[in-house]
């Protein structure tokens, strides 16, 4: 056990000081590969990328229409000009052009070398292959330069960054076809206790379906964890002993729920502290309290609370953040909003809550949020309902309704 402090008031880890300590224990993986572009997405640039070449690589056209060379025509000036033929996209018009000639052209082509200006064909009118420009005609629009978007050697990615579709493209604009990227890492879950049965099987009297997998397995899954489901775990030290140090030799990280608190049959604790460390256990979270986590041998190790409701809140706090870190995704920040509350919220002091809430967007367009339903750690349905957490501070003692409360929308992060 490292000695970490406990200078709350409750005798309980802060939901900061347990976040800083994950972050603070867990580096980086150091291993990149290459990949193709196509099995990028979300994966971790490990090395800054720069253009090869200018985008667009050439000056194009911006408007299907007519390119010509302002000095040809003079400003004010209603004006006629030839057209001597035509620029497509992917395949320029290359002939000298002489005054009083232009090129019809087409929105992508590139433009010809004599023309600054491309018109709209919506602002001229034709006659056979005479054009002709209003009064109004404007220089030097409808052209975007070569290298407008991204001038060739300037960095187009920086890294560390989970890449996004937007990425991809900005890349492939740029002809890039590899790129280096943090490795994958290996996860492995399993869920403890007796009671549990997979889908499939009858229950018989105490028994209740193992739902927390199905819960990580989503949680877990990430372009850059390669996962493993290990099943049902008995409540019973020495196969929890071996379960964990298998699985240990073959992950990165290891996620089990159940068998976290003080009970007698909970023995996730115990057992890391025999084949590794624990570096912290009780938390002021609520739900969440017992979560354990440590590390066996080189594997990172992380024993939630088996009330499913705790399941999501302590991966989406504490092994999501960590499991970053060790992919090497630049730490995101949930997006936290203040808005109005129509529900009462109960609360005792002592533990940070994350309640379970559904936020929405009034008539007048402004944001408020609602609680989702009761708010026992075993109740999935009002978790399935919900589209948010509503936070409360360790110390609050609920609210009013009508009251501004701090929420964090699932999935938005800044
Ligand atoms: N005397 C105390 N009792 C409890 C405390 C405490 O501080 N003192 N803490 C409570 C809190 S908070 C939580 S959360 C739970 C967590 O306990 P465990 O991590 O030991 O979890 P279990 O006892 O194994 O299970 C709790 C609950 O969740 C159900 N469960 C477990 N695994 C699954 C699964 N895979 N799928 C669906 N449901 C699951 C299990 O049947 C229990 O109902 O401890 C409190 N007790
Ligand atoms: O973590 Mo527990 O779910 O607070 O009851």
């Amino acid at each position: 056990m490292t000695n970490i402090c406990y200078p709350n008031k409750y005798d309980l880890l802060s939901v900061e000081q347990a976040l800083l300590e994950i972050r603070k224990a867990i580096e980086t993986v150091t291993e990149q590969e290459l990949i193709d572009l196509p099995q990028a997405l979300g994966r971790v640039l490990f090395d800054t990328v720069v253009s090869p070449i200018d985008i667009p690589p050439q000056r194009t056209a911006a408007m299907d229409g007519y390119a010509f060379a302002a000095g040809d025509v003079s400003a004010g000036q209603a004006a006629k000009l030839q057209v001597i033929g035509i620029a497509w996209a992917g395949r320029p018009f290359l002939v000298q052009q002489k005054p009083g000639q232009c090129v019809r052209i087409f929105t992508g082509a590139v433009v010809p070398e004599f023309a600054d200006s491309v018109i709209a064909q919506e602002q001229i009118e034709t006659d056979g292959d005479i054009v002709s420009l209003p009064i109004d005609w404007q220089p030097y629009k409808n052209i975007r330069a070569a290298g407008s978007d991204v001038k060739q050697h300037e960095e187009l990615i920086t890294a560390p960054k989970k890449l996004t579709a937007r990425d991809l493209s900005l890349m492939a604009a740029a002809g890039i076809e590899k790129i280096s990227v943090k490795r994958k890492l290996k996860i492995g879950f399993f869920s403890t206790g007796d009671e549990l049965v997979p889908l499939g099987e009858p229950l018989a009297i105490g028994q209740i379906y193992d739902s927390n997998r199905y819960l990580l397995a989503g949680l877990i899954s990430d372009p850059n964890h390669t996962v493993s489901d290990l099943g049902i775990v008995a409540d019973d030290p020495l196969k929890l002993e071996q379960t964990f140090k298998n699985a240990a030799q073959q992950h990165d990280a290891i996620i089990c729920t159940g068998g976290a608190s003080v009970g007698d049959a909970d023995f996730v604790k115990q057992t890391l502290e025999k084949c590794g460390q624990v570096n912290f256990w009780k938390l002021a979270i609520k739900p969440g309290k017992p979560l354990a986590f440590g590390k066996i041998g080189s594997c990172w190790f992380f024993g939630l609370p088996g009330n499913p409701v705790a399941v999501l809140v302590t991966y989406e706090k504490f092994v999501k953040p960590g499991l970053e870190k060790l992919a090497g995704v630049p730490s995101t920040q949930a997006l936290r909003l203040r808005v109005h509350c129509d529900s009462p919220l109960k609360k005792s002091p002592g533990r940070q809550e994350y309640q379970r809430g559904i936020l929405y967007q009034q008539a007048g367009g402004e944001l408020a949020v609602r609680l989702a339903g009761q708010q026992d750690s075993h109740q999935l349905k009002v978790a399935s309902q919900s589209n948010c957490f509503i936070v409360l501070d360790a110390d609050s003692t609920g609210m009013d309704a009508g009251e501004m409360v701090t929420v964090e929308p699932f999935s938005a992060v800044l």
